[in-house]
């Protein structure tokens, strides 16, 4: 069989009574270190070039980043030259401290103190891996052995720290594939790691715990790091540092989790970009603290910028729904979602906290623009289209023709298949209910109001001239109608407003008319709400003569 569960087995419970982590909250940013340029650039299929590494690490600078894993200048000569560039150039900030990874080996520890030389400070990050797996299958040695070569590790990075006592040093030990290891052990490996380096003797020192391979739920891996934290010697001298990757889709949830059990920095990559299914994503979870009020001490603002130059340095393309990032991700494609966003945001005051459902963070936060917010396509509703015409051309309809028209935008997306883009949506409105043909154009009206109601005399394009009475200035002008054109109509629906100053027209009027069982609505933009509402009145009722024209010829077009 060739998809059998059996295969596998269940991640081990870790026993714990004294869990303390499910009740933190996390208040504030770790100390995030970004190893785009490390574990990020092992992972492409075309490993960064010197330039690109350039690009990539001055944007990390730019967003504030102030741990940066450089690269593995032991393991290949791109890497030892950009190691060289930044320091031979003084491109490293004040405020960063540049960090490279080696193995725990003689002739990589010496290669990586020459790629460092001449640094102002700098974190050696040194690792060998301690799971059962690894001792058992690849190391093929005990618990002491592997214990010796990160001892033996550490003594090597302290002998090179000396050889270089001009630069501030940083030593970083990982257990590599801790998530692998036995707790016990791995406190072991990690304690004499210390004991060499002696962190309470004033020698920097952090701690990073990989869940190198995501192997369990992100709880486990808290109860992991509760319990380092809990057992470890030195633990208020060192920084404990996670490195999380993303096997079972929880790299970012086992990051944060971590930290709420005790972690003080997080290593991860923007976009995720990393071994396998990547590295923790930096983004997502920096912007996961933004959007709950805590200040994640990295600007991302320029997400646009950031998702261009990770897209030219790792090649990969960012995924339209990546959180935060993805085209996609601001929005509503949907009927309900975009009636409950646009009547969020239309309620919303400048300086009022963020409560828009269906948006966990402003787009604007991130460059965003609100067009993005609300398209439409088959899936969409009125509220959705009426926030379209709104947002882009400063039509309100009232609810009735909102209906109506929405009615109207669905078939023409369920015809095309696709999204329906504003200017079609606008074209739409303009030819079912503001075009009228020249003769129905209203020239001038007279409208005189007498103790029995209102006289209307109303001008039209081609000389024709109407007149009636009635109670008030619809009323006479449907009067004026019936009279002239033998039409008698029912005014069903209407409505008028004010436009906002900047446009053309001051007054739109919207209205639904009913004649011989037919029901036409039209609308209009005019100088002053009278002439808006009389020749939306007459739009209304050329929309129905016209029809009953076209019925007549048997070309009856159903709107
Ligand atoms: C989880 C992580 O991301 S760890 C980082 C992984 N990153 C990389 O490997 C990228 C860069 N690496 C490289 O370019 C190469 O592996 C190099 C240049 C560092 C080393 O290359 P090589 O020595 O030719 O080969 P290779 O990596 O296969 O070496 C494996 C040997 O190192 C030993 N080894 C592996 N890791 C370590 C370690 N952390 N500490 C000490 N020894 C180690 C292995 O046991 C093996 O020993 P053996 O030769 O006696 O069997
Ligand atoms: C080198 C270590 C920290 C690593 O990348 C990992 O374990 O994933
Ligand atoms: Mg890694």
């Amino acid at each position: 069989m060739a998809f059998d569960h059996r295969k596998y087995s269940a991640f081990p419970v870790i026993r714990k009574t004294d869990r303390r982590w499910p009740d933190q909250v996390i208040e504030k940013s770790p100390q995030w270190c970004a190893v785009d340029l490390r574990d990020g650039n092992q992972a492409l299929v075309k490993p960064m070039s010197v330039a690109q590494k350039q690009r990539l690490f001055d944007l990390l600078v730019k967003l504030g980043f102030k741990h940066i894993e450089i690269g593995f200048p032991a393991a290949s000569q791109p890497d030892f030259d950009f190691c060289r560039k930044l320091i031979e150039e003084d491109r490293i900030p004040e405020d960063v401290t540049v960090q490279v990874l080696t193995q725990a080996r003689a002739e990589l520890i010496e290669r990586t103190y020459e790629a460092l030389e001449g640094a102002k400070r700098a974190i050696v990050h040194v690792y060998n891996s301690t799971s059962t797996v690894q001792r058992e299958q690849v190391f093929g040695m005990d618990r002491d052995g592997i214990r010796d070569i990160a001892v033996n590790g550490a003594r090597l990075v302290k002998a090179g720290a000396e050889r270089y006592p001009d630069t501030e040093w940083t030593f970083q030990y990982s257990p590599e594939s801790f998530t692998g290891t036995e707790l016990d052990f791995a406190v072991e490996v990690v304690d004499a790691v210390n004991d060499i380096w002696r962190p309470d003797q004033g020698q920097p020192v952090i701690i990073n715990l990989p869940a190198t391979v995501e192997m369990a739920t992100p709880n486990v891996f808290a109860d992991q790091i509760e319990w380092m934290c809990d057992n470890l010697r030195y633990r208020e001298h060192i920084s404990i540092s996670v490195h999380t990757h993303n096997d079972r889709g929880c790299g970012v949830a086992a990051a944060e989790l971590a930290v709420m059990a005790g972690a003080d920095r997080v290593e991860g990559t923007l976009m995720g970009n990393g071994e396998r299914t990547g590295n923790m994503d930096l983004v997502t979870m920096a912007m996961n603290l933004y959007s709950q009020g805590v200040d994640p001490e990295v600007d991302l603002s320029c997400m646009s910028e950031i998702t261009d130059v990770v897209e030219a340095c790792t090649e990969i393309a960012t995924h339209p729904r990546h959180p935060y990032a993805g085209e996609l991700v601001f929005t509503a494609f949907s009927g309900s979602h975009q009636d409950a966003i646009r009547k969020c945001l239309a309620r919303r005051n400048d300086n009022d906290p963020w409560e828009v459902a269906y948006l966990p963070i402003d787009p604007s936060d991130l460059g965003r623009r609100y067009e993005e917010v609300v398209r439409i396509n088959s899936q969409s509703g009125k509220g959705g289209v009426a926030y379209v015409l709104e947002r882009d051309y400063d039509i309100t309809l009232p609810r009735w023709l909102q209906i109506e028209f929405s009615k109207l935008v669905q078939r023409e997306a369920e015809v095309n298949g696709g999204e329906i883009d504003s200017d079609t949506i606008h074209r739409l409105f303009n030819e079912h209910y503001l075009q009228v043909a020249d003769r129905w154009r209203l020239q001038s009206y007279d409208l005189h109001r007498g103790d029995d109601g209102v006289q209307a005399r109303v001008e039209l394009g081609q000389g024709d001239t109407l007149q009636g009475h009635g109670l008030g200035a619809v009323e006479a002008v449907a009067a004026a109608i019936r009279q002239h054109y033998g039409v008698e109509i029912a005014v069903e629906a209407y409505d008028e407003f004010a436009l906002s100053e900047g446009t053309s027209a001051n007054a739109m009027a919207c209205i639904r008319v009913l004649a011989d069982g037919e029901h036409r609505s039209a609308a209009a933009l005019a100088e002053d709400t009278t002439s808006a509402t009389i020749q939306a009145l007459l739009s209304a009722v050329s929309g129905l003569l016209a029809r009953a024209a076209a019925r007549q010829e048997g070309e009856v077009a159903e709107v």
